[in-house]
């Protein structure tokens, strides 16, 4: 009786305001294919912070203030925890992935598992390994600047591989680096929430051929399907290895492990061999990305930093995570980059478990949640000119950073927050702080010596990043090196 009770009661609450039957489900395959968020940050202008529409019968409701999603996504957090089912997520292989992953108790220990080696007291464990990679990428830059997106690719593939399995991967032709680089690109397509409810409205679209108009993303899908299992298996087993040869640096799996020995039951370890995810490796690709294209962009701020490392570190050595609090216009730098774009413009969606009512509106119980990052990082009211790259709204007037107020619209909220965000926040520090110190980003000169224009650009999908974009990336010391490079990270260490 109680459960009718409440039925009643929640359904004589309206929906929240919003368009009925999208316009853009007419063409479905894209919402403003490219860039939803844009189009859901007009309709909040006009609907509000709340916003409810339709596609193909599966209630949406949009959040696009961070008030409401604190309410929420954080003070209702049983409530809004859960991922909505995905229909193409076991078509692309990747039932195992935490990111996607149901609430429930494989969840839970998934984020367990995650929580214990990427918590912020553990991460600093991880940054020897940081300094070392982003030298690696330091000297890729110097070797080949004009492959800078394969340096950076294998830098965060890499220090993820390490973080998990201690792996190390070894050049950017690494089967893995290759593997995690395919896959991303299919899952990102495959797995956006309309592409999946369009599938899993209209399941008879893949019984079409992959030949058929719009169904090259069957074949791709079967595709990442075979490249997940060998993702999980081989470096899973290759910790296994590092490990009973007692030779194993700190890592995910090595923590794991020794939880279920201590504590754990055999279904615990059986869960945990699939504890991977590769997807993250391309969000903190896709905020170095940015902060380069920010830089050819933005000379004054590049300036600034620069100046600001010059005079804390000397021109003789490059920035160490020690010298993070003295340098607070890198950190400014890197806070309006996740500002600027927010590489998961949508988040991750949530489903709701339960019917619930919030500021008079109903929230019907299945609904998918949407949040908009994108909105709310570009709240004009919260950040004036949002934009423009201005890494001093982050600064008091004696330059000291103000309190951080960016982890919610990068990294999302309540129990299903990026449980990667302090390994994601020192080791892209750790590369955007020794970069600003050994190069210069500016923009590509043409064969007459013209710079050539560029205008940001981004992908689309869940998580997005830069379209390819000219740019040149020039030692700033006269007569660099390897050797001076060399000399440079020994005076760092020593
Ligand atoms: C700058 C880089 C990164 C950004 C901007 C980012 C952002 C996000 C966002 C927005 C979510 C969804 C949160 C929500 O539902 O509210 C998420 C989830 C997640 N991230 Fe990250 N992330 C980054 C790096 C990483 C790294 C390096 C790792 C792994 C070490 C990682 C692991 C995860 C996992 C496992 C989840 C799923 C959490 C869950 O559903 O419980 N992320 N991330």
């Amino acid at each position: 009786r109680r459960h009718v009770k409440s039925a009643i009661h929640h359904s004589s609450y309206p929906l929240p305001p919003g368009p009925r039957g999208l316009p853009f489900i007419g063409k479905v395959i894209g919402v403003n294919t490219h860039a939803p968020w844009l189009m859901y940050a007009e309709r909040a202008k006009q609907y509000g912070d709340l916003v409810y529409t339709r596609i193909l019968g599966r209630d949406i409701i949009i959040i696009n203030s961070e008030a409401v999603a604190k309410d929420l996504l954080e003070n209702r957090s049983r409530n809004y925890s859960d991922r909505p089912f995905l229909a193409t997520k076991s078509l692309c292989g990747r039932d195992f992935s935490t990111i996607f992953m149901e609430y429930g108790d494989r969840w839970r220990l998934h984020r367990r598992f995650f929580h214990q080696t990427f918590r912020s007291e553990a991460v600093h464990r991880f940054v020897p390994l940081q300094h070392r990679k982003a030298c690696q990428l330091l000297r890729g830059l110097l070797d080949s600047p004009h492959r800078f997106s394969e340096h950076i690719f294998e830098y965060t593939t890499s220090i993820i591989l390490n973080g998990m399995y201690d792996l190390d991967t070894k050049t950017q032709t690494d089967e893995l680096v290759d593997i995690v680089a395919k896959t991303l690109k299919i899952i990102l397509f495959a797995l956006r929430p309309d592409i999946s409810i369009l599938v899993g409205a209209f399941p008879a679209l893949l019984k079409l051929p992959s030949w058929f108009p719009g169904m090259f993303f069957k074949r791709d899908m079967a595709i990442a399907k075979e490249l997940s299992k060998r993702y999980i298996e081989k470096p899973f087993q290759y910790s296994l290895q590092k490990l009973s040869a007692g030779s194993s640096a700190p890592c995910m799996v090595f923590d794991a492990l020794r939880n279920v020995e201590e504590k754990g039951t055999s279904s615990d370890a059986r869960w945990m061999k699939d504890l991977s995810e590769a997807a993250a490796t391309g969000l903190s690709n896709s905020v170095i990305s940015l902060f380069l294209l920010m830089m050819v962009v933005n000379p004054k701020a590049q300036k600034t930093a620069q100046a600001q490392i010059d005079s804390v570190v000397g021109g003789n050595k490059i920035p160490m995570i020690k010298d993070r609090s003295s340098l607070p216009y890198i950190d400014a730098i890197l806070r309006e980059t996740l500002r600027y774009s927010p590489v998961v413009p949508l988040s991750i969606p949530r489903t709701v478990v339960d019917d619930d009512t919030y500021a008079g509106f109903r929230i019907p119980k299945g609904a998918v949640v949407t949040t908009n990052l994108w909105s709310m990082a570009h709240n004009e009211s919260k950040y004036p000119k949002p934009h423009e790259f201005v890494p001093e709204r982050f600064l008091n007037d004696d330059g000291t950073l103000k309190p951080d107020d960016t982890e919610n619209i990068a990294y999302g909220f309540g129990r299903r927050i990026c449980v990667g965000r302090h390994f994601a926040d020192t080791s892209v520090w750790s590369v955007i702080a020794k970069i600003l110190a050994v190069f210069t980003i500016e923009h590509a000169k043409d064969e007459n010596g013209v710079e050539i224009p560029v205008e940001p650009k981004f992908s689309s999908g869940i998580t997005i990043h830069p379209l390819p974009f000219p740019c040149s990336i020039v030692p700033r010391i006269q007569g660099m090196n390897v050797e001076k490079l060399e000399q440079l990270i020994e005076a760092s260490t020593a």
